[in-house]
């Protein structure tokens, strides 16, 4: 009897990375490895639905920086999908892209306790637990509840905290406070080289 081929389980970390930092590198570490996922695909914002108003930083910049943060793990990769698509950028449309990319992959996206609180505010909500599992992660500052969402499609996970965000990392960097090591050295040089961050919140 043949054995049936197990489906690759592809793991999904959207975000807006402005600039990706080692908290999103540490719980995309940890799904991948507690939920033995083949891959982790990093997919950046191109308008992000709930920052449309915030002066985000040019998605291309965003992307770049993602790829030389995740450059090293070969299980990790990156995804243009949001990037190139116009108009706001909705996880319904990552998930239907990813989806016709790659038919056979069970996809898990992965949020931290701040996003997966506000998951039913998202657009088409009810669709997107048809369309992937969700792995909810816990951060420093957040408190994790799953309530009210499908328990079968959305999984919690308590991942190593790293008090770091993305918010906390522009603000440093245009009152000339250090970055290094909440994220990647090739990302610290790429914002000193294109000087990011230096006139905005
Ligand atoms: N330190 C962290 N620990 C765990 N999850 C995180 C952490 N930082 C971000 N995430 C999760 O990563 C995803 C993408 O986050 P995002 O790119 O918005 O980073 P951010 O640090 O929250 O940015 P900002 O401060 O600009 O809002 C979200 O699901 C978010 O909850
Ligand atoms: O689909 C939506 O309505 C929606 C609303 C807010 C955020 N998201 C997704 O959640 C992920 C994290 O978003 P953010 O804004 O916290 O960087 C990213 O992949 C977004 O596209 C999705």
């Amino acid at each position: 009897m043949t054995q049936r081929q197990r489906r690759t389980r592809l793991g999904v970390m959207g975000g807006t990375f402005d600039p990706i930092h080692h908290g999103h590198l540490v719980a995309a570490s940890e799904v991948a490895s507690r939920f033995d996922l083949d891959e982790v695909v990093f997919v950046p914002t191109g308008h992000p639905a709930f920052k449309v108003d915030h002066g985000v930083t040019a998605a291309e910049h965003r992307y770049l920086m993602t790829v030389i943060a995740t450059a090293s793990n070969p299980r990790f990769t990156v995804s243009r999908v949001d990037v190139d698509r116009s108009g706001v950028t909705y996880t319904v449309d990552t998930l239907r892209d990813l989806k016709a990319a790659r038919p056979d992959a069970e996809l898990l996206f992965i949020t931290g306790a701040d996003a997966i609180a506000q998951i039913l505010t998202w657009k088409d909500a009810e669709e997107l637990f048809a369309m992937a599992q969700f792995v909810a992660v816990t951060r420093p500052g957040h408190a994790l509840t799953v309530d009210g969402l499908p328990g079968d499609r959305v999984h919690v996970l308590e991942v190593p905290a790293m008090a770091i965000s993305s918010t906390d990392v522009r603000a440093r960097e245009r009152a000339g406070q250090p970055v290094w090591y909440l994220v990647p050295d090739g990302v610290v040089q790429y914002i000193a080289k294109h000087r990011l961050y230096r006139g905005q919140s």
